[in-house]
């Protein structure tokens, strides 16, 4: 459905209020239905009739969606939730549970699935169930599949089936065939009346009662329509898009239709330890850098806009500010009852699920600076514990090991679970949100130390798995793992996902170069090697978010030695007034950030302040005549090896002297004519007045929408109460079809990039910002005028001047309060 906005002689900005008005109405209302058109089959049958194994196989052949009323309540039931105990005393007695609650499970699954066809397994069960999914899903079902049984086939195949559930026994079963025949018997007529059922036989082998159901299935409309899609995913690769866009849908929070699946509470006394120790390894204490008035780190707009210092030499003092300046904690908190760090590098409520490792060569003793025998005599390959600032050796590596030359080498991996405590489905993204925001903060910092940095994205997953040294502790393939969320003590849930490999070399001359097939085979060897140190364990209970390690192992990158590796050219960022930064250095900026928790919701930003902090979100930065915005040549972007796929949509609430109104700038030009199809056809598209010449910055429409940020993130004040917010916009499924699935995070990976851009332009002008991971993703598309998957919402952020909450007390980073918080 599409929402125009009135052309009346009323003034623009009032026109628009009316707009946005109209559209939060329109949201709020919106009912399932008029979202999209699913094609809902209800697969109906008496107990052990087969529904549940029919539809496992139509799911797969057909590509439906199954969800089953009877998984869904028994999920519900082992969830802990308030209605836990009532189902399970009303399934053991096979009774039926109240509509309203199963109803709004499946409602809940319908909107996260993203797909658009549907078995409903189970259900309706009785008269009441059927009203209520036509009163609160507001459809009717296109289709019902009865599959009829003999009862003594059914008692049988229910005594035998040996899943554990309370009901397979024999008393249930036999008040489970009262209820069919009295309750679910009825509906079946209701809907033969209608001409809606299809009776299958169900007797015979799984195989034979399959070759039933097929004819039925393939002449549907629907799997006609969709029959080339079908052909399109056969191979792995498009596969693998499937699942990641699968995930990407499931994941979505909408305004009507509720938001991803999380634990519904948090349980504390399983959250996740945010620190990784890898106990008994030696350990390289580093050195920790002068604040104020010794500060020697450059000032902030210089790395940006001038060239960068003389390259330092690899030394322990220098690998010591490398990550003191990116990776370290920046502080502790305390309220008395809690207490808490923080990061140089953010994370989605702070939960910090980025690792980091240095692959390093030897670093000599100096007397200052003393280093003990292991990290001085060999190449290391160390684990980073930000905790005491200091390196864990993980394994020491002979020179001809690894032909990596005048280099370092620092990967990134996750540990899932860390954000999946505290957010369940949606956390992959986070996690991905995280490592972008790493890779920036190590490029800004390696830049002060006169360094470049650029991914090793030749590498495949696997290669980076040996790289870390994290064969021990994998999660079970796929096919083993469960197909729910599953609580329990679960080991390897805590296990390291690797993300990727930066290289780290002196800025300036010619880069190093690396041969990718000689690297990778140098990596095949080092899984043989001593590894040391024995992770400890973060939390004694787990749950596994089933999706989250599906996806992960959907979207890991192959191999792509063949393209080699290259570094782009510096490019400086277009600086309007230093003036703008009054002499903040990167240490200052770097160590003083924060996610701001409030905003005052009154502070107004400068026109050139805007301007300027937006110049420094361009990924090519300062250009030549009718070159057009796209590579990334500026710092920190030119740490990613792929042009820039993510632009912002903005909210603009306080600028002095900008109309307030939605605006997009459009970080890759090259998309400039899709982005202006593909969205809303009102749009003005107009430079805004004052607008810098290299700023491809527009207007889309004037008007008040505080009221549509807040509400399109998650109804947070944060997001109105800022002087803007924004909504990061990638060009997403033909990125995905075009490169592979491994785009996928690498997607998040930008916008966390450009987030963290944010976050230290806004300090650096005195003011804060905060990323938002919690937005309704089709609501923002909707009001956007964005269909389909081409371009998709992946990050919002909001800029302004914070409010202080004054009960928080504030620590130093070092030393800490000797907690693992
Ligand atoms: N055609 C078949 N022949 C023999 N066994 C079968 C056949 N179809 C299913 N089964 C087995 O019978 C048992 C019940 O099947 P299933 O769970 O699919 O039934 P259901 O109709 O979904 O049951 P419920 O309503 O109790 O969930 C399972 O153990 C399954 O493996
Ligand atoms: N619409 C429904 C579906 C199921 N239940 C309850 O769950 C039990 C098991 O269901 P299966 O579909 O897995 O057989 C069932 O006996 C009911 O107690 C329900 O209440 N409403």
């Amino acid at each position: 459905m599409k929402y125009r906005i009135t052309r009346t002689e009323v003034p623009n900005v009032l026109r628009f209020m009316a707009f946005f008005k109209t559209v939060i109405a329109k949201l709020a209302t919106e009912a399932t239905s008029n979202r999209c058109n699913p094609f809902i089959t209800f697969v109906l049958g008496g107990p052990g009739s087969g529904k549940g194994t029919q539809c496992v196989k139509i799911a797969e052949t057909f590509r439906f969606a199954h969800l089953s009323a009877g998984d869904l309540l028994r999920e519900e039931m082992s969830s802990n939730s308030e209605n836990g105990t009532m189902i399970h005393d009303i399934i053991k007695d096979g009774k039926i549970v109240p509509s309203e609650i199963t109803v709004n499970l499946l409602r809940k699954a319908i909107h996260s699935s993203g797909n658009h066809k549907f078995l409903i397994d189970g259900f309706p069960r009785n008269e009441e169930n059927r009203i209520a999914f036509e009163r609160i899903v507001g459809v009717e079902p296109d289709i019902v599949l009865f599959f009829d049984c003999p009862e003594e086939e059914m008692v049988k195949r229910v005594l035998n089936r040996n899943q554990g559930r309370v009901d397979d026994n024999i008393d249930t079963m036999k008040k489970r065939l009262e209820v069919f025949k009295k309750l679910n018997l009825p509906v079946i007529d209701y809907y033969s009346a209608k001409g809606k059922v299809c009776k299958i036989n169900a007797v015979g082998t799984v195989n034979e009662v399959f070759e039933k159901v097929q004819p039925v299935l393939a002449a549907l409309r629907c799997i006609r329509d969709d029959a080339l899609d079908i052909e399109s995913s056969s191979s792995s690769s498009a596969a693998a898009v499937d699942a990641a866009t699968r995930y990407h849908n499931r994941t979505k929070h909408s305004l009507t239709g509720g938001y991803a699946r999380g634990p519904r509470g948090l349980d504390w006394a399983n959250q996740p330890n945010p620190f990784l120790r890898f106990l008994s390894s030696p350990l390289l204490p580093l050195l920790h850098s002068p604040p104020e008035p010794h500060d020697d780190s450059p000032l902030y707009h210089s790395v940006f806009s001038s060239s960068l210092p003389p390259p330092q030499p690899f030394s322990h003092a220098s690998i010591s500010r490398l990550l003191y300046d990116s990776l370290s904690l920046s502080a502790w908190k305390s309220t008395g009852l809690s207490t808490w760090s923080l990061r140089v590098n953010p994370s989605s409520g702070n939960l910090h699920p980025t690792e980091s490792h240095l692959l390093s060569p030897p670093l000599p003793l100096s007397q200052q600076q003393p280093s003990s025998p292991p990290f001085s005599s060999s190449s290391f390959l160390a684990h980073y514990s930000p905790k005491d600032h200091s390196l864990e050796l993980r394994a020491s590596i002979s020179p001809p090991d690894l032909p990596l030359h005048r280099s370092l080498l620092l990967a990134f991996s996750s540990i899932l679970w860390r954000e999946a405590w505290k957010y369940g489905e949606r956390a992959f993204r986070y996690c991905n949100h995280d490592v972008g925001h790493a890779l920036a903060a190590a490029a800004v910092s390696a830049a002060t130390l006169g360094w470049d940095v650029c991914l090793l994205d030749g590498l495949g997953h696997d290669d980076l798995h040996r790289l870390l040294g994290l064969d021990r502790s994998n999660p079970p393939s796929p096919d083993r793992l469960p197909d729910r969320p599953v609580r329990g003590r679960l080991p390897w849930v805590e296990s390291q996902h690797p993300d990727c490999a930066l290289l780290i070399f002196p800025f300036g001359g010619t880069p190093p170069s690396v041969d990718y097939a000689e690297l990778a085979l140098a990596l095949s060897r080092l899984p043989a090697m001593e590894w040391l140190g024995k992770p400890n364990s973060l939390s004694k209970d787990h749950v596994c978010w089933d999706v989250i390690y599906k996806t992960a192992e959907a979207v890991k990158k192959p191999p792509t030695y063949g393209e080699g590796f290259s570094v782009n050219p510096f490019h400086r960022s277009p600086l309007i007034s230093p003036d703008l930064y009054k002499d903040m250095t990167v240490r200052q900026v770097v160590r003083k950030r924060r996610s701001a928790v409030d905003m005052d919701g009154v502070h107004v930003l400068e026109k050139d302040t805007f301007y300027q902090i937006l110049l420094h979100c361009l990924p090519s930065g300062e250009l030549g005549l009718g070159e057009k915005q796209g590579k990334q040549f500026t710092l920190p972007f030119r740490v990613l090896t792929w042009d820039a796929e993510v632009h912002a949509a903005l909210f603009v609430h306080r600028v002095r002297d900008l109309p307030k109104g939605l605006y997009f700038l459009v970080r890759n030009e090259e998309h400039l004519d899709r982005l202006k199809s593909a969205m809303r056809s009102e749009f003005e598209w107009e430079r805004p007045e004052g607008c810098p010449a290299g700023l491809p910055l527009y207007r889309l429409a004037r008007g008040d929408c505080r009221e549509l940020a807040k509400q399109l993130s998650c109804h947070q004040d944060i997001a109105s109460d800022g002087c803007f917010s924004l909504g990061m916009v990638a060009r997403f499924e033909p990125v995905l079809r075009e490169k592979g699935a491994w785009m996928y995070p690498r997607l998040f990976w930008e916008t966390g990039v450009l987030g963290q851009v944010l976050y230290l332009e806004a300090h650096a002008v005195g003011i804060s910002a905060t990323g938002i991971g919690c937005y309704f993703d089709d609501d923002v598309h909707e009001v956007l005028g964005l269909q389909g998957l081409e371009f998709q919402s992946l990050y919002h952020f909001t800029i302004g001047s914070p409010v202080l909450d004054k009960r928080i007390l504030s620590l130093p980073a070092y030393p800490g309060p000797g907690i693992d918080a």
